[in-house]
């Protein structure tokens, strides 16, 4: 993976979870750091949070470039730092994200693709785990500019490549304390 720059969208709230998820535990690690061992040999490797909030070592924390805008925002933060080419965009709260997974959308792209995008066991499209282009970031700036804070529209369906029949697993996705359950 080493030419996917890896970028984690840390800027929210925890509203639904009460406390913040990102550093909630399991199986001995924080949530950011499962996710973060899944792009740990991307040599370029970005934190979209408030400077100074979370300590991971190898990652540059980003801000963002319009707080509390949601994952769309985050994006256009990360898409802004990358340097050009692909990035694997994920967001703090999917803990079962393997090197696997990246290399499985990362072997789907093809030459006309700015976007990856896995669709989960029931065909829904999880663009908070995705490959993601730079060249994708002046249309990004311009939704949000109009309003746009959906994070699927960040990409046109007709550059994005969806990859189906991956592992339920990693799509594991934390929300609320009852979702990690007693490993948590
Ligand atoms: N950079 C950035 N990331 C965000 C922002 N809002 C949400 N995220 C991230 O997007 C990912 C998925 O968001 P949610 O599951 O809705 O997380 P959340 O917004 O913290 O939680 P809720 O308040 O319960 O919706 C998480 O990694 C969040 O940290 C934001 O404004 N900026
Ligand atoms: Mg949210």
């Amino acid at each position: 993976m080493t030419d996917l720059t890896a970028a984690i969208t840390a800027g929210g709230q925890s509203s639904r979870y009460g406390s913040d998820k990102a550093l909630a535990m399991l199986d001995g690690r924080t949530l950011l750091e499962h996710v973060a061992g899944s792009l740990d040999t991307c040599p370029v490797r970005v934190l979209i949070a408030p400077a100074g909030k979370y300590a991971l070592p190898g990652w540059t924390p980003v801000p963002d470039t319009r707080p509390g805008q949601g994952p769309l925002a985050g994006l256009e933060a990360a898409l802004t730092a990358a340097p050009p080419g692909w990035v694997a965009f994920a967001g703090v709260d999917t803990p079962g994200l393997t090197p696997a997974y990246w290399h499985a959308l990362a072997a789907a792209r093809t030459p006309d693709a700015l976007a990856v995008v896995a669709l989960d066991s029931e065909d829904r499209p999880q663009p908070l785990a995705a490959l993601y282009h730079t060249d994708l970031l002046p249309q990004i700036t311009a939704l949000l500019d109009a309003g746009e804070r959906r994070l699927r529209t960040a990409a046109p369906q007709a550059q994005t490549v969806l990859v189906t029949s991956l592992d339920a697993a990693y799509f594991r996705n934390v929300n609320r304390p009852e979702e990690l359950g007693a490993s948590g």
